[in-house]
């Protein structure tokens, strides 16, 4: 790998002077967010939107809750010029939704956009400039000085064709997070005058993290210096913009919300340029995670999933934080376990409470949070293959089909998985699990079924056992309970039965339903499980003891 090829981000990027109160400070609120998938997303695709496309992403956008939304760069596409005409037209976009248009520093381009917006209210016009000494010297060819002159230009025209409509002005220095920080407070300082920023209408400083170069912390300290310095901050709404080159554009979002910043630009799911805009679907469930209300609504991630997958053509990882198909899903043993405990634990502490399992507290071993909060079920909590233990296949039979395995049970069986997994290598589903358990303990009483029995209790505390076992003859034996009578007519017969353990309990709740015994008796010296169901809790104990002794033939 030619690494010495490149320089580090210390040698690249201009730190300001540290002045830091960021690592001490919570996120206690929600920040403004402003999704710009429809810009800067939209322009990352190999195949942008369409109008239908661009509009369902722009419904789902506003149902979400979002308030201000990047619609377009009206002047480079005849497509996104007709969408933000299409948005100028009545009740197309809810009136307490803002819309944000976006222009290079170009008079052409920002005439266009103008065009674009004619007739339209509450509409942010979106200035930006590459402003890093690489893009200065080798894109635009400008020098600090020309380069300033050439925003001031381009700002003011912006400010003559808004005249006095309702329009609020934003600024990006593209590649913030390589000009120097000098620089940077010189061009905004200057946009801030020019647009005459105030209070009550402020001014939008957008600094983006265009290419993520250095580790957030970095971000962080260069946003905390705009923060102390820009000036008139409180007429000014400090924005970032991070991109995910190194993987960790959220971090470098929430950083810089330490660090001052205010109003947060992403994508759902982080699509965007390259590696991505940053995810605002991960912060804002980083926030929930937190107790802090995202005010977005994210209670049916999967429907935000299926439309930004049907909008960008792209689909969502497997793995991606809370969205990702297998993000709540364990499929190792001890982590099934603890989710298991955990969620029993959970629905007693909830009933102890008197609220609803949805409203209580929450503290599930490796959960980080109620999947139900985003609409997901348990259903995929725990899956089971190879790597899985007892507790993750005791869990699925006990949430799909009613069972409740003693624990001994749950050690032989989860052998008996293990054997099959192995074989196949392949997940094992709790169908298959009921159809392997049944095979196992349950089918075994008809290899050699009693033909007709009955039980009697012939004086106080004596019971006798009789049947006819198919190819064995006939049983007879007495005990002080009709399973100890039947192990008698066993022994009676020339075979040792010892129950070693017994359990059973109701399938189907209500009168009449069924019942599923489970009995572990020690035959001729070895040790063996049976299972039975049945309406009547007496045939199913009988059948699980058979059961046992069949499997030791
Ligand atoms: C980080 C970001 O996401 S920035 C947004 C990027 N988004 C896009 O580029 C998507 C839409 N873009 C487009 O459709 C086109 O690029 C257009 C319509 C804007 C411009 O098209 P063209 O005039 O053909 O120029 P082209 O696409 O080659 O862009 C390069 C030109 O833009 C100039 N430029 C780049 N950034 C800026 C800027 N902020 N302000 C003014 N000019 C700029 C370059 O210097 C170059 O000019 P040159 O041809 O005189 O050397
Ligand atoms: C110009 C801005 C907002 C941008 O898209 C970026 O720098 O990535």
């Amino acid at each position: 790998m030619p690494s010495h090829r490149y320089r580090p981000a210390h040698e690249r990027v201009e730190v300001p002077p540290a002045e830091r109160a960021w690592p001490a400070r919570r996120l206690t609120q929600a920040p403004l967010w402003v999704p710009v998938d429809l810009r800067d997303g939209n322009q990352a695709l190999a195949e942008p939107m369409d109008t239908g496309r661009k509009r369902r992403m722009f419904d789902l956008l506003t149902t979400m809750g979002f308030k201000e939304i990047e619609v377009g760069y009206p002047s480079a596409s005849r497509l996104d010029f007709d969408f933000v005409r299409h948005l100028a037209t009545p009740g197309a976009v809810p009136d307490d939704v803002s819309v944000v248009v976006f222009t290079a520093a170009r008079r052409d381009l920002i005439e266009r956009t103008f065009a674009s917006i004619e007739g339209m209210s509450r509409v942010v016009v979106h200035l930006y400039t590459a402003t890093a000494p690489t893009w200065r010297d080798v894109v635009l060819g400008h020098d600090r000085r020309e380069l300033r002159d050439l925003i001031r230009d381009a700002a003011g025209h912006v400010a003559r064709l808004a005249g006095d409509r309702d329009i609020r002005f934003q600024f990006s220095p593209e590649v913030f997070n390589l000009t120097e920080p000098d620089f940077v407070l010189e061009v905004c300082n200057d946009l801030t005058a020019l647009w005459d920023a105030s209070p009550d209408r402020p001014v939008i400083h957008n600094l983006p993290a265009t290419v993520e170069v250095a580790t957030p912390n970095v971000y962080a300290d260069q946003i905390e210096y705009m923060h102390r310095h820009l000036d008139r901050r409180d007429a000014v709404i400090l924005s970032v913009h991070p991109h995910n080159d190194r993987g960790t554009g959220v971090a470098c979002a929430e950083l810089a919300l330490l660090a001052g910043a205010q109003r947060v630009e992403g994508c759902l799911f982080g699509n965007g340029e390259r590696t991505g805009n940053v995810d605002l679907v991960t912060l804002a469930l980083n926030l929930h995670t937190q107790g802090v209300d995202p005010m977005i609504d994210l209670s049916d991630i999967d429907e935000v999933r299926r439309v930004a997958e049907h909008c960008n053509r792209l689909p969502v990882p497997e793995r991606h934080p809370y969205a990702g198909d297998l993000v709540y899903t364990a499929f190792s043993g001890t982590h099934q376990d603890a989710i298991g405990k955990g969620l029993a634990h959970h629905a007693k502490r909830a009933a102890e409470l008197g609220v609803p399992p949805e409203l209580a507290p929450w503290d599930v071993p490796y959960l980080p949070i109620d999947p139900a909060d985003v609409g997901r079920d348990y259903q995929a909590v725990i899956r089971v293959n190879s790597q899985s233990g007892k507790g993750g296949i005791a869990y699925l039979l006990h949430t799909r089909y009613g069972l409740e395995l003693p624990r001994r049970l749950q050690i032989d069986f989860s052998q008996v998985v293990q054997r099959a997994t192995d074989g196949s290598g392949e997940e094992i589903t709790a169908e298959q699990l009921w159809e392997l358990f049944r095979a196992t303990y349950v089918a075994p009483v008809e290899r050699r079924p009693l033909t007709e029995w009955s039980t009697a209790e012939t004086g106080p505390g004596v019971h006798e056992f009789t049947g006819t076992l198919r190819d064995g003859g006939p049983l007879r034996g007495t005990g002080n309970g009709p399973l100890s009578a039947l192990t008698g007519a066993f022994a009676a017969s020339g075979l040792d039965v010892d129950i070693l353990h017994y359990a059973e309990h109701a399938l189907d709740p209500g009168q009449g339903g069924r019942a599923i015994a489970y009995v572990e008796a020690r035959v001729g010296g070895a040790t063996y499980w049976g299972a039975a169901v049945d309406t009547s809790v007496l045939t199913a104990s009988v059948h699980a003891v058979l059961a046992a002794v069949n499997r030791s033939l």
